[in-house]
């Protein structure tokens, strides 16, 4: 059963368009993200699915329930939907338990069931035990975590987080990806999660939409998004790698194309229809090695922890990327094997 879905949606402000004819629907129970750099759409596409925002056109669809056309919206608050910021939006007067117990409250739920569904609640997000602290006392993660629990404490079956995790520090937010992903298992929501970091969306989601000025590029599971990028924005967006102009002179057969990069023959990836002549060729670090046919010179080294990330160029001035346990010199010479690369389709 669809969860949610967006029929050629457009959305103007004035002259400027946020939105152009985006089309994408996800079951319920995903995780979708919305990817992509500053100024795509994610937020848009938020605020639309919330009901702050009309589209210009189109059609968005809660299962077979229309919420908004042009012409009528739902109003946000008869949607079923949960909201979690980035700026977590908590009541700074009230305790812990208070603002989760805030969506119940306004909806006149018995005492004694409130209490319940709010230790429940806290005790669903690490928090059991917090209640009546104010959010001042806590950490930016523990902040983010009430949040998420007054998101919780709602029976909506649609969770809509903006960036929940973008003030957090890199180990509270590798500990709140981990709290996300439980409870996203948990409970059998279906949430929505606006990221433009690639790392969140990969670990978290189960859908990918990759936005690009306004447009959905990509729609997918996160390792399809990651192996097969369909366009280039895509692939210079998600993961590392470098894209190169490589030759083809076959047809793709069973997904497999011989293509010519910089003088070697490899075999690569490529979508069906590829055609001979010019492609261009995804290449991720990690699908690169050493022993092989490519002729490469070091330019650079970048140690990254577990290995250094090295820059060579191929003799026909092109440069890729690739890991090595300790560090290269400057104009040494490696011999270099490409094991896996995609060929990027042309639009
Ligand atoms: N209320 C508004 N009035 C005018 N233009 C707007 C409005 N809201 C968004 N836009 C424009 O629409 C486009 C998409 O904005 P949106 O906030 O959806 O992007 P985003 O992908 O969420 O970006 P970010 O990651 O920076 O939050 C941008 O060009 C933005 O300037």
């Amino acid at each position: 059963m669809t969860a949610i879905a967006l029929d050629g949606v457009s959305k103007h402000f004035g002259t400027s368009i946020a939105l152009d004819d985006v089309s994408l629907a996800v079951p319920e129970g995903a995780f979708l993200a919305l990817l992509g750099p500053s100024g795509c759409g994610k937020t848009t596409i938020l605020r639309l699915i919330a009901g702050f925002e009309a589209p210009t056109r189109g059609v968005v669809r809660f299962g077979a329930r229309t919420v908004a056309t042009a012409e009528a919206q739902v109003p946000p608050e008869e949607r079923q939907v949960a909201m979690v910021f980035q700026s977590y939006a908590l009541w700074p007067h009230m305790t812990v338990a208070e603002n989760v117990a805030y969506p119940l409250a306004t909806a006149r739920r018995p005492k004694s069931e409130v209490a319940g569904r709010v230790a429940e609640a806290l005790h669903v997000v690490g928090l059991a035990g917090y209640g009546e602290r104010r959010p001042e006392a806590l950490s930016g993660g523990q902040r983010q975590r009430v949040a998420l629990a007054r998101a919780l404490v709602q029976e909506a079956p649609l969770v809509l987080c903006d960036e929940p995790l973008a003030n957090l520090d890199v180990h509270l937010r590798a500990a709140m990806l981990a709290s996300f992903r439980r409870l996203h298992r948990d409970t059998g929501r279906t949430f929505v999660y606006v990221t433009h970091d690639q790392a969140e969306a990969l670990a978290l989601a189960t859908h990918i939409a990759v936005l690009d000025g306004g447009r959905l590029a990509q729609l997918g599971a996160p390792q399809a998004i990651y192996a097969a990028p369909a366009t280039e924005a895509v692939a210079r967006f998600v993961g590392e790698g470098r894209i190169l102009d490589a030759v083809t002179r076959s047809p793709v057969e069973a997904g497999r194309l011989p293509v010519r990069l910089a003088g070697a023959e490899l075999m690569v990836r490529a979508p069906a229809g590829t055609r001979p002549g010019a492609v261009k060729l995804l290449v991720r670090p990690e699908n690169v090695m050493l022993g092989g046919p490519l002729a490469a010179v070091v330019r650079g080294a970048t140690y990254r922890g577990p290995a250094w990330a090295v820059e060579a160029t191929l003799h026909d001035g092109q440069s890729l990327m690739l890991a090595l346990p300790a560090a290269p010199r400057e104009g040494d010479r490696l011999d270099l094997a490409v094991t896996d690369a995609w060929v990027v389709p042309a639009i």
